[in-house]
């Protein structure tokens, strides 16, 4: 026996590594293909920043929504292992259009590198995306719930280990994903789960379980509602009215069910505070220094999660076990939607450093106005009405004057003195170029933003008497002021060319500064040393490296939320609604998608650091609504109360061969676990 149960064992250790398998290329081909999305519609079909965003958040929400579907499919008609094998069939076909999709030579008659008809690309790659979204999502809560059903129901502390892996795996696919195309591994998920075919245990779908479940609810619902008058008794719970229609085992399992979506309605708050990690925290990377944005943004969170998940598994639960404190898996969650909202406070703290550092940008009634002078010599400007400023030959202003007002007057103290008329831009940052002939002096608009992705704004006026050409610059004429070129951190060189004349100019860069670099009438014959640099915006100076105590509190947060949940919603199901449990749970990530993207359309508080701290109080005002809910929730063994209905109602004979071969398994395993454990003594 003992033998046998080893083989047993090993078997189920084989075909538990083809579904933890599939999942790893399923999430590798998710999350790489999730990463490149936003750049797609950006640089391939020029959306703005706005609608990507959007569209982006709109399909991670739609694949969040979709195990509602494929859990209906694998319940009520094909079995999991079906819905599995042709979600991904679809999932494939959907990566497969999206990747033509990228391809701008099908349209691009002309061959000039960029597509000719945006319309037939833009629907492609939506037909992709939603197929994608059905693939992904429908697999989803089939997969979990399938690997789920490989145990028995006494192997909970197993079934346990085996969510854990899971997660592991999701962790692991997403973020080897960042570094091999994601396209094959669709096949290769496919080709995994086949497989194990043969040796999985596969449950039976039992009819239109879903359609069953509404019409239940409903009849109880128009039941209850004849039955509103006094005269008649109360019944135990709303469901027990449609007892007279329903049998007892349905209502008893849909009221499993309604009990734990119950519980659910809070927690989308946690993923909207998760999920702006994508968003917010990028861009609070933007404004900081350090040269990880993108790692960072990638990696961080599936390396801690691959750490942090056996620390806790193997460390933090059973040494609070050991100290005798139920931690059980609502109290997880619930110290799990604190931590995220301590990880928000820490990113408002850090809000506040960066605050400190940021210009001091106009409001919308404002404007601002800087002076560059590259006349010959000082020059004395007066700013009507009262604002005068002393700027020396290809130098600038200090600093941005700010005017409450947008028409203002400029005069210098040339012979004759020079006055003109300029309008700012209300809400708008520029600067006053005055050139060798200060008469046509003229505004150029500045960055009044920090440059995107940590890069630097750089622009050049040309003080030369000749065109010139700057490496990667359209030619520049004299006088005039290019307009910004984003270059990134680092070392950069730039040749200015004038016929045969030439220098070379290098810069060290920081991340998200400003610059206007002056170039004198002398720059050739001083070997471009002569060029002067105007500072318009000062580099980043808190280091990215204060982010990382809120990524380890959210993914800490995120180890207990979401691990614990995913196992909570498996344990708590009847055996017939096991994916449809799985996508609710999945749902509540959906549902805070959404809330993000509301949120993101509704606009910010004026200050960032105190959206944070809404945030992270928001969360720990639901956190305890969701204890109190918890506190009232009793724990049940869904078998257990399957088959007390089941003896009430007079068991089949099948069902009770099939109970007590399942005993006698158990007996078993019990009598082998003494055994192995006196062989040891
Ligand atoms: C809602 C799901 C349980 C989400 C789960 N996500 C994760 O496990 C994330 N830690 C993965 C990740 C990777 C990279 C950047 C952010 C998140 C899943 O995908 O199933």
């Amino acid at each position: 026996t003992l033998f046998s149960n080893k083989k047993k064992k090993r078997k189920k250790i084989c075909y538990i590594f083809f579904i933890v398998v599939n999942e790893f290329c399923e999430r590798f081909s998710y999350y790489g293909m999730r990463a490149v999305l936003v750049l797609y519609f950006r640089y391939f079909l020029l959306w703005d920043d706005d609608l990507a965003t959007s569209i982006y958040h709109a399909f991670v929400a739609l694949c969040y929504l979709t195990p509602i579907l494929g859990a209906i499919i694998a319940d009520s008609w094909l079995g999991k292992f079906k819905t599995i094998i042709y979600l991904s069939i679809v999932y494939a076909i959907g990566q497969v259009t999206m990747a033509i999709s990228t391809i701008h030579d099908i349209t691009d008659a002309n061959r000039d590198g960029t597509p000719d008809n945006f319309t037939f690309h833009i629907a492609l790659s939506m037909l992709g995306l939603i197929l994608i979204a059905l693939g992904t999502g429908g697999i989803k809560p089939c997969v979990a719930a399938f690997g789920g059903d490989q145990f028995q129901e006494h192997q909970s502390r197993q079934l346990n280990t085996f969510f854990s892996v899971f997660y592991l795996c999701i962790n692991a696919g997403s973020l080897l994903s960042t570094l091999i195309t994601p396209l094959k591994s669709v096949a290769s998920t496919l080709m995994v789960f086949i497989a194990g075919s043969g040796m999985y245990v596969k449950t039976d779908p039992e009819g239109n379980i879903m359609w069953s479940v509404c019409k239940c609810i409903g009849f109880a619902i128009k039941n209850r509602f004849r039955h509103r008058s006094s005269s008649y008794p109360k019944r135990e719970h709303w469901m027990d009215w449609a007892n007279e229609k329903y049998d007892k085992l349905l209502i008893a399992q849909i009221k499993m069910v309604l009990k734990v979506l119950f519980l659910y309605i809070p927690l989308p708050m946690f993923w909207t505070l998760f999920d702006q990690k994508g968003s917010r925290w990028t861009l609070q990377a933007t404004t900081m220094s350090g040269d990880f944005v993108s790692i960072l943004i990638s990696t961080v969170n599936p390396i801690l999660i691959l750490t942090l998940v056996p620390i806790m598994d193997r460390l933090i639960f059973p040494l609070i076990q050991k100290c005798g404190l139920n931690f059980s898996p609502l109290k997880r969650m619930t110290v799990g939607m604190l931590f995220a909202a301590m990880a928000f406070v820490s990113a408002a703290l850090v809000q506040i450093e960066i605050d400190k550092t940021l210009p001091n940008f106009p409001s919308s009634s404002e404007s601002q106005l800087k002076v560059v002078n590259t006349y010959s010599t000082t020059l004395n400007v007066t700013i009507s009405p009262n604002e005068h400023l002393l700027i020396e030959s290809f130098g600038s202003s200090a600093d941005y004057v700010t005017f409450d007002h947008q028409d203002i007057t400029v005069s210098l103290n040339t012979n004759p003195v020079i006055t003109k008329a300029f309008s700012l831009i209300k809400g708008g940052r520029q600067t006053l170029i005055i050139p060798s002939d200060p008469t046509v002096m003229y505004l150029k608009e500045d960055v009044k933003s920090k440059p995107r992705e940590g890069k630097n704004a750089i622009r050049f006026v040309n003080g030369y008497t000749a065109d010139l050409n700057i490496t990667n610059l359209d030619s520049i004429e004299p006088s005039a002021t290019t307009n910004y070129t984003l270059v990134n951190q680092g070392k950069r060189d730039f040749v200015l060319r004038h016929g045969e004349q030439w220098c070379e100019f290098s810069r060290k860069f920081g991340f998200g500064a400003s610059y206007t670099f002056l170039i004198p009438s002398t720059v050739f014959s001083d070997d471009c040393e002569s060029i002067t640099e105007v500072e318009d915006m000062k580099p980043n100076s808190v280091h990215m490296a204060l982010q990382i105590p809120q990524y380890f509190l959210i993914t800490t947060g995120e180890v207990m939320f979401s691990v614990t949940g995913l196992q909570f919603s498996y344990s708590q199901a009847p055996k017939n609604m096991k994916s449809v449990l799985q996508a609710g749970w999945l749902c509540t990530n959906a549902v805070g998608n959404i809330i993000v993207l509301i949120v993101a359309e509704l606009g910010k508080l004026p200050k960032q650091w105190a959206e944070y701290l809404l945030f992270a109080s928001l969360l720990v005002a639901v956190s305890i609504i969701f204890s109190i809910m918890a506190y009232f929730y009793t724990y049940i063994d869904p078998a257990e109360i399957e088959a007390q209905v089941r003896k009430e109602q007079g068991l089949e004979p099948e069902e009770m061969e099939k109970e007590t071969l399942e005993m006698e398994e158990k007996d078993e395993d019990q009598k082998n676990e003494q055994g192995v454990k006196q062989t040891k003594i």
